[in-house]
């Protein structure tokens, strides 16, 4: 007889497709895009690929991982500047009494959609999956999301919590005032004058809404994905359905429906690589698993990613690991032959092809020498601190992924200038669900027979995919405590000469979570981490930046210098990734990494909704 302990979960889920969301690229005029001829020099791999990849963070780490399939002759060899891989992702175990908690200092989740599909098939070839730890839909860190205005915590929208919650609850707490008036009534508005070219998301969304929404929900989203300003950045590149909607239809509500029901436009790019996720070979299990799981992350903390890139790289002992190792200077070789590249001293080499997950401004100051102009746009960037703090007592937080500040919150009750607080046990089981999962027998034969079905087995709101062996968990404790994050800087430190030390910064978490959530107890263990010029800024003028860092780069290097990360076309972890595949995967095609800007829209995706007319390419 199967044994389902109240902590188990058996679900049986269709193995549908993972449904990518509207993707987030720019898209210029083609006409506008100076491009390289479609010139192939190089049209077979061959041992005279010999290739830098500078930067040693996923970026960097993935180009390494996906050229070595594109070109399995060529020789790679990874600088980078510190004596770790990692860059942003850096996770690490902290003991506490009992046992040992997970902080992270940068991104900590990642989400299986849009370019999260290849973050998903990359955890499959690396053989991660084992040791993810995946967040259902259902589970209260996919549900409840918060926002602080102005003296307290409100919970946001979602479909799971029923019309009626959700509308009492927006007609309620004054975070709403006036949302569902300016989204009823956002279509009879006037559209834009066609000849502005982009505008900030703050005029953006109060013109086509109300500036109260931005002020109030807007800027806070701003700050959990950008730390931005949401009055700078560009409504062009950070909402490119809704900017065209209104384009086309004069209202983005109404372009939204359009999208929904004749379905989305994206470009061959865009549908090509959809295309190839569609059909890579994936294990059903995985598949099913992520169609119902809204983020995930591994045991050992997000660090893990990076960690087995590395090892799988260094396996293949084809690419060459150069540590300590800052690029001080780019140059072009000798008759475009390659790039040649110096370290600071006498030693220079010289390379068929670099990549660079450098920043922006990282790289104009390695090409300064050789360039007669700048090579980069600039591309401005913010600072953020995260402040992660382990309490022995359980459940000083609602049940929830976390709260985000907007930016009207009133100073006295963020004096400290606060992003938002993440709180981190929400994406992780605890000792109660896995002890309650073990409390009573659990019939594996049963289990393993449903799962062989298709049945998933979920546990308290994680997908248990490493069954039979116990649930993943990140904190190693015999007992739950709390575990939270508090993300302090972005667009509010522009301009800041200094920022704040580590004293300084734990004193500014432990104030902020004593006015929020009244927790007065001493943290067990915490940590403090500044990142510097963390996270770029795509603001107003972004596409044309782009466009102009392309053109600057095809004339200078000609394909044998290219450009990733994580200040094109997307700022997470997801989009680093999709970042280092384009750009590895067009090595032996002419390109600069940044080619992509400008394409047209010319393949709508099927619609959305069930039952609607769907097209072909057109
Ligand atoms: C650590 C700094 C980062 C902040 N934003 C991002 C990073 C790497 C990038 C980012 N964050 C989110 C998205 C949306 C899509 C997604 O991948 O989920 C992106 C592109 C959402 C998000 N924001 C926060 C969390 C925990 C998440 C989930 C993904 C993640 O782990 O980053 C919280 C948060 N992030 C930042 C701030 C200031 C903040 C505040 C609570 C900055």
């Amino acid at each position: 007889m199967l044994v389902r302990p109240h902590a188990l979960r058996i679900a049986s889920s269709a193995v549908g497709c993972i449904s990518p969301r509207c993707p987030r690229l720019p898209h210029l005029p083609n006409a506008l895009l100076a491009r390289p001829g479609s010139r192939d020099y190089s049209a077979e791999p061959t041992a005279s690929h010999d290739v830098a990849v500078l930067g040693g963070g996923i970026t960097g780490l993935a180009s390494a991982y996906y050229l070595t399939r594109e070109l399995p002759t060529a020789k790679v060899t990874i600088y980078e500047a510190k004596d770790h891989i990692g860059g942003w992702l850096q996770s690490k175990r902290v003991p506490v009494k009992g046992g040992s908690v997970v902080f992270e200092s940068g991104p900590r989740t990642l989400r299986p959609q849009s370019n999260g599909i290849l973050t998903a098939s990359l955890i499959q070839e690396l053989d991660l999956t084992k040791d993810a730890i995946f967040t259902q839909t259902v589970a209260p860190a996919a549900r409840n999301r918060y926002v602080y205005y102005p003296d307290h915590i409100a919970r946001m929208p979602h479909p799971s919590h029923g019309l009626w919650e959700n509308l009492t609850n927006m007609l309620r707490e004054p975070v709403f005032e006036g949302a569902l008036w300016a989204a009823a009534t956002e279509w009879l508005k006037d559209a834009r004058d066609p000849s502005v070219q982009d505008e900030s998301v703050g005029d953006f969304f109060s013109r086509r809404f109300s500036p109260k929404m931005v002020d109030n929900i807007l800027s806070a989203v701003m700050h959990g994905i950008y730390a931005g300003d949401v009055y700078k950045l560009s409504a062009r590149s950070l909402f490119p359905g809704l900017w065209r909607g209104e384009a086309e239809w004069g209202s983005v509500i109404v372009g939204m429906m359009r999208s929904a029901t004749e379905g989305l436009q994206v470009t061959k790019r865009e549908a090509d690589f959809l295309q190839e996720m569609k059909t890579f070979n994936w294990d059903p299990l995985l598949k099913t698993t992520l169609s119902d799981n809204s983020v995930f992350t591994f045991k050992d903390g997000i660090s893990m990613l990076t960690d087995r890139l590395y090892s799988k790289l260094f396996e293949t002992g084809r690419v060459d690991f150069k540590f300590g190792t800052p690029v001080s200077s780019i140059s072009q070789a000798e008759g475009n032959t390659g790039v040649q590249l110096s370290f600071g001293g006498p030693n220079t080499r010289t390379h068929s092809h670099v990549i660079s997950a450098l920043s922006p401004k990282q790289l104009n100051k390695a090409t300064q020498q050789a360039q007669r102009r700048q090579l980069m746009p600039e591309i401005p960037s913010v600072t953020t601190m995260s402040v992660n703090l382990y309490y022995r007592s359980p459940n000083l937080h609602d049940p929830g992924f976390g709260y985000l500040i907007p930016r009207a919150t009133p100073f006295e009750n963020n004096p400290e200038r606060a992003l938002g607080v993440i709180f981190d046990n929400s994406y992780s089981p605890g000792p109660e669900d896995i002890n309650e999962l073990y409390s009573e027998d659990v019939n594996f034969d049963e289990l393993n027979k449903l799962r062989a079905d298709g049945n998933q087995i979920n546990v308290n709101g994680f997908s248990w995919y490493n069954m039979p062996n116990k649930p993943n968990a990140q904190d190693h404790l015999p007992e739950r405590g709390s575990k939270f994050t508090v993300m302090f800087g972005g667009h509010w430190w522009d301009g800041w000469p200094a920022f704040p030390d580590e004293k300084e910064g734990l004193a500014m978490a432990r104030s902020l979570l004593k006015r929020h959530l009244n927790i007065t107890e001493e943290p067990e263990a915490w940590q403090v981490n500044l990142s510097n010029d963390c996270i770029p800024q795509y603001t107003v003028g972004h596409e044309q930046r782009l466009k102009q860092a392309h053109n600057n780069i095809w004339q200078e290097y000609k394909g044998r210098l290219r450009v990733a990360g994580n200040w094109m076309s997307g700022v997470g972890v997801n989009d680093c990734l999709r970042s280092a595949r384009d750009v590895a995967k067009n090595i032996r095609r002419d390109a600069t990494g940044l080619e992509h800007i400008g394409e047209a829209l010319s393949v709508r995706l099927k619609p959305t909704r069930p039952g609607a007319k769907a097209r072909d390419d057109e």
